[in-house]
């Protein structure tokens, strides 16, 4: 049974909006629990058995998506380009890497951002932080930093209106393995990268023609499954959107595939971990930089008790410097105490740090060396490196430092629109799954 959510908050939950007017909480909730489900607890158990898989390093995991949406993107193009890119990689990376790639978006509900600081202040004047589309506005004034819970009931709109784009896309045609050369229109010719694309996407064609030739032509060339996922922060949207599944009576949250607790709302007496441990979706963890080996046992222990395979995620999330001395001891220990787990690396979160023209940003060199440190450590300990969740997007912002293109520190002023962290754009996106690809053949 999943404890009634005035239970959950009594534990003190973490970095959960204060509503001015607690009784418009309990309208948006009660709308929401009348709303139908956004996915099927099938798909999620689905998803579970391919999570399960990447832990055996049978196949890659590769999720990416805004680091928050925001209501004013849910667009056709903005869906359609983000989508494009992340067929893209996984193409790359199952090309390149010899490897079938499990894709998975943070879209479709990543619209609420756990803060570092409660407030922000600009030219002397202090606010409440903007803690995504969910819980507040973004614009710097008064009236639009109070959190209104009628957000929640707009994330639940928002989210079926991305997801219904990406199932249309995903089975509709768009993702038809004959379009390699599609995606790839419009995308600055001069990049390198997208030439290397060309390239491959011409041997792809040929491959297919030749398939074809031979009689074989499998349902996965003309569809692929992609999944949702989001950090599961609100719990009155999250509880809302927690329901039994008739086939086997076991609650899952089906606002998304996969939800996943974040480095700041980990405290294995907190209200998310109680909440994620009736869950029956597959779960990620993010762990940081202060976790210690029995901290990461202790949320295994708590997260996953029967010990399943695909179940739980732990998405690491270090920092290029740190990466090769705080992950081995995690790896080690759990190794050591037979626990199943799958390793995901986000090479974006350790790396942040704020440019001198004042944007918060990170190096593409950092974000690479983190994913290659993860290969490092996972390869000298015998262990799988499954996977990579990156915060990108389908334009061609200027928010990360360095890539091909040669993005500085002043060039990010060019087109910066994030509105929290700094996301890869196109081109960006692209060359990390060719070097990544690379580190998955070695
Ligand atoms: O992606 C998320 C951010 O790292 C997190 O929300 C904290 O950001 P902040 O340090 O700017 O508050
Ligand atoms: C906030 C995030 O990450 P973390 O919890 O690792 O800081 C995120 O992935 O959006």
């Amino acid at each position: 049974m999943i404890p009634d959510l005035a239970a959950l908050q009594a534990l003190g939950a973490a970095q959960q909006p204060t509503y001015p007017d607690p009784q418009a909480v309990d309208t948006a909730v009660a709308k929401l629990r009348g709303f139908p489900p956004l996915v099927f607890a099938g798909e999620c158990d689905e998803l579970k058995d391919k999570i399960a898989a990447v832990g055996r390093g049978e196949s890659f995991l590769l999720a990416g998506g805004d680091c928050a949406e925001v209501f004013s993107q849910v667009n056709a193009d903005n869906v359609r380009n983000k989508l494009r890119v992340l067929l893209q990689m996984a193409v790359v990376l199952t090309y390149a890497g010899s490897l079938p790639v499990v894709k998975m978006g943070r879209l479709a509900g990543q619209y609420a951002k756990p803060r570092s600081s409660d407030t922000e202040t600009r030219d002397g004047v202090t606010l409440p932080a903007y803690r995504g589309d969910a819980v507040n506005g973004f614009e710097f004034t008064e009236e639009s930093r109070i959190p209104d819970p009628q957000r929640l009931v707009e994330v639940y709109h928002a989210s079926a209106a991305t997801l219904n784009l990406i199932r249309a896309f995903t089975n509709g045609g768009y993702a038809d393995l004959r379009q390699v050369h599609t995606w790839n229109t419009d995308f600055v010719r001069e990049s390198p990268f997208a030439q290397r694309y060309e390239q491959m996407a011409n041997e792809i064609e040929k491959a297919l023609e030749f398939m074809q030739a031979i009689g074989a032509d499998p349902d996965e060339f003309h569809r692929v499954d992609f999944y949702s996922s989001h950090e599961a922060l609100v719990l009155p949207y999250e509880h809302a959107m927690t329901r039994i599944d008739s086939r086997t009576n076991d609650p899952y949250n089906v606002s998304g595939h996969f939800l996943w607790i974040g480095e700041r709302t980990r405290q294995l007496d907190g209200a998310h971990i109680e909440y994620f441990k009736h869950l029956s979706n597959p779960i990620g963890c993010k762990v940081g930089p202060s976790a210690t080996p029995d901290d990461v046992l202790g949320l295994a222990n708590a997260l996953n008790p029967k010990n399943e395979e695909g179940r739980l995620t732990l998405i690491t999330r270090f920092g290029a410097g740190k990466i090769r001395d705080v992950l081995p001891p995690l790896v080690e220990k759990v190794r050591a105490e037979g626990v199943n787990v799958t390793w995901v690396t986000d090479p974006m979160h350790g790396n942040t740090f704020e440019a001198s023209t004042g944007f918060k940003t990170r190096r593409f060199t950092d974000v690479l060396d983190e994913v290659q440190g993860f290969f490092d450590v996972h390869r000298a300990l015998g262990t799988v490196p499954g996977g990579m969740m990156v915060e990108m997007t389908g334009d061609d912002v200027t928010e990360i430092v360095g890539g091909g293109e040669e993005i500085d520190e002043h060039g990010l002023a060019h087109r910066y629109e994030s509105v929290v962290d700094p996301r890869l754009n196109r081109v960006q996106s692209l060359e990390l799954a060719f070097l990544v690809a690379e580190m998955l053949r070695r």
